[in-house]
């Protein structure tokens, strides 16, 4: 079983505890077997009437109860440790090859696959490991050393007490298999709940203004539904099964008392043996149970071992090349040679036979209709995706030869709807640079037209933004993550320009903060509206996949019919355009 002799090597870096668990657990299980064969001494001195060893087996009892008691609490808070310790490692090991797997990964992976493997098949896997291998360890010695003690003083007896533990664990750990998945899927779907609550709760807006509030009810209904469902189940399984776990070890201490209360009788028993016997069975119903359920436990975290697996065994493929160094000096002239790029499943590449040339400094506008293309072309420049055919140079280095973290410290990317991280202001503007200073931060922030907005917050660069920002309006975070962008002061800047959400003042800010960013270093914006192209240099026209024309606007409105089509009727995505540009502006390209 490779999986599992693959988790036991999880415990590696804890085996010293690992081994003191172990130890501590065999020495409470001796006082385990002890603590009955000294009970059915003391019944039988108490029986004979003298009682003179009494005192002392009382004593003997009460320290071997006790020793148990405080080897049970070390070795609880010994394997707990190593349970939890376990976790910790596996999420940071698990954590740490996600973020080294390449982007392409992640647009194949539900996000909700990976945050289950990450905390359900993890808790299952850490689980067993920390408590369920010294259950299975413990409560099976005590099964076999009470068993061998049991034949020691009566074999016929022992047989008869023993009969029920096979069946118990068979069925515990029927039970432990059967109602961890049911138990999971209960988790799972209160997860679903979570979420739907929190879109609903997130797309407060949208709901009241269409006034939807009765799908959403229903909708939740429908979850909840579910949940109540699965909780059933879960609860149908351990209605039964519980009692059952219970009642069997009853039956065995019925036939205890008929047979071995008959032998007593008949003076082929000593009443200490019988009590012995009947304790014995008492002590060894939590062992059987625990041994039961540590075997299903043990199933389980098997199966999510191998989920976990298949996620840490994908390797990266885009990492750094034996030997890749930095960047070569330059200026960020970037070419691209005869690049085709295809998705990973997709039907047809999203680029193909693309060569570009843009010299150092200057700063390109994207044209393009939606689709064609243009976000991808970017994506390569940062090494995002390998291209299968041709290459893309920076500065003369093809990307593959560069070390990936030197690569895209010299490539920053404006987004169109940029991702804030629930931190400060200046945190997120530092991103790209941590120990900047505050000056720093702040100038950045000046010249992206953010200072203003941001002094008045109510704690200034201290304010905490929320997830993905979204205490901040659109144009707000826009010029965040262009103060971002300007303070990792990058060879080549990436715009994805969506001033389309912003009012007409907000865009002329962004447009002014963008013409500070965009000095002295090459710059690709993807045009969404005309009045962007009059930032640039040059334009780059894309339509399916591939370079339809490229020049500067004189020479592309003689060139190319679609570039003129452009100018004319506006972006062929840009149909909802809610303002014309002006004459002025389209004039001024
Ligand atoms: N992660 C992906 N996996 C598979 N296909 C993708 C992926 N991203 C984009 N595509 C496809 O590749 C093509 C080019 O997409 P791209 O995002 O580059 O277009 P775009 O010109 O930037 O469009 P837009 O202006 O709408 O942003 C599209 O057909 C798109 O469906």
């Amino acid at each position: 079983m490779p999986t599992f002799r693959r988790l036991l090597g999880f415990l590696r870096p804890h085996r010293p505890a690992v081994i003191l668990s172990a130890a501590l657990a065999a020495v409470a299980m001796g006082m385990t077997v002890l603590i009955p064969w000294l009970t059915g001494r003391a019944i039988d001195q108490i029986r004979s009437g003298h009682g003179a060893d009494l005192d002392r087996l009382g004593i003997a009892i009460g320290i071997a109860g006790v020793l148990r008691f405080a080897l049970t609490v070390a070795r609880r808070l010994v394997a707990g440790r190593v349970s939890l310790g376990v976790e910790q490692d596996l999420r940071q090991r698990v954590y740490d090859h996600l973020l080294s797997l390449e982007l392409g990964f992640f647009d194949r992976q539900q996000t909700g696959q990976l945050m289950s493997r990450a905390t359900v098949d993890l808790q299952a896997v850490r689980f067993f490991l920390g408590y369920g291998l010294v259950f299975i360890l413990q409560s099976g010695l005590t099964i076999v050393l009470a068993a061998v003690a049991m034949l020691v003083v009566d074999p016929l007896m022992a047989v008869i007490s023993l009969v029920p533990v096979p069946f118990v664990v068979l069925i515990a750990a029927r039970y432990g298999r059967r109602a961890r998945p049911a138990q999971q899927a209960v988790q799972q779907r209160i997860a679903e709940l979570t979420a739907a609550a929190e879109e609903s709760i997130g797309g407060v807006r949208v709901v009241k203004a269409f006034a939807r509030e009765d799908r959403q009810l229903e909708r939740f209904a429908t979850t909840t539904g579910r949940v109540f469902e699965q909780e059933m189940i879960a609860t149908r399984l351990s209605a039964f099964y519980q009692p059952l776990i219970g009642f069997l070890p009853q039956v065995g201490l019925g036939v205890v008392l008929l047979i071995g209360g008959r032998r007593v009788v008949d003076g082929n028993m000593t009443l200490g043996d019988f009590a012995a016997f009947y304790t014995y069975l008492l002590m060894l119903l939590v062992p059987m149970r625990q041994l039961g359920m540590s075997l299903g436990l043990a199933q389980r975290a098997t199966a999510s071992g191998a989920r976990l697996f298949q996620v840490l065994d994908r390797e990266p493929r885009i990492t750094a090349a034996p030997g890749a160094g930095a960047l070569p000096e330059g200026n960020g002239h970037v070419e691209l040679q005869d690049v085709t790029f295809t998705y990973e499943g997709a039907p047809g590449p999203a680029l193909h036979d693309v060569t570009l040339d843009v010299a150092g400094g200057t700063t390109v506008a994207l044209v393009g209709a939606t689709g064609s293309g243009k976000t991808t072309l970017v994506a390569l420049l940062a090494r995002l995706y390998d291209v299968q055919e041709g290459s893309v140079r920076i500065d003369g280095a093809d990307v593959r030869d560069v070390d990936p973290v030197a690569l895209r410290r010299a490539i920053a990317v404006v987004d169109d709807s940029p991702f804030l991280f629930s931190a400060t202001v200046a945190e997120n503007i530092a991103y790209a640079r941590p120990d900047a200073s505050r000056e720093d931060v702040e100038l950045a922030a000046r010249r992206a037209q953010a200072h203003d907005f941001i002094a008045r917050l109510p704690e200034g660069y201290d304010t905490r933004v929320g997830e993905r920002g979204l205490t901040l309006s659109g144009g707000q975070r826009q010029r965040v993550a262009i103060a971002r962008a300007l303070l990792a002061d990058p060879r080549v800047l990436v715009l994805d320009d969506a001033t389309s959400a912003v009012d007409a003042s907000t865009e002329q800010q962004i447009k002014e903060a963008l013409g500070e960013v965009m000095a002295g270093r090459t710059t690709f914006i993807i045009a969404h509206r005309l009045s962007t192209i009059a930032l640039a240099d040059e334009i780059i026209v894309i339509e399916d996949g591939t370079v339809l024309a490229h020049g500067t606007h004189e020479e592309l409105l003689e060139a190319s019919e679609l570039y003129r089509e452009i100018v004319e009727k506006g972006l062929p995505d840009q149909v909802f355009l809610t303002r014309k540009p002006s004459e002025r502006e389209v004039a001024g390209l």
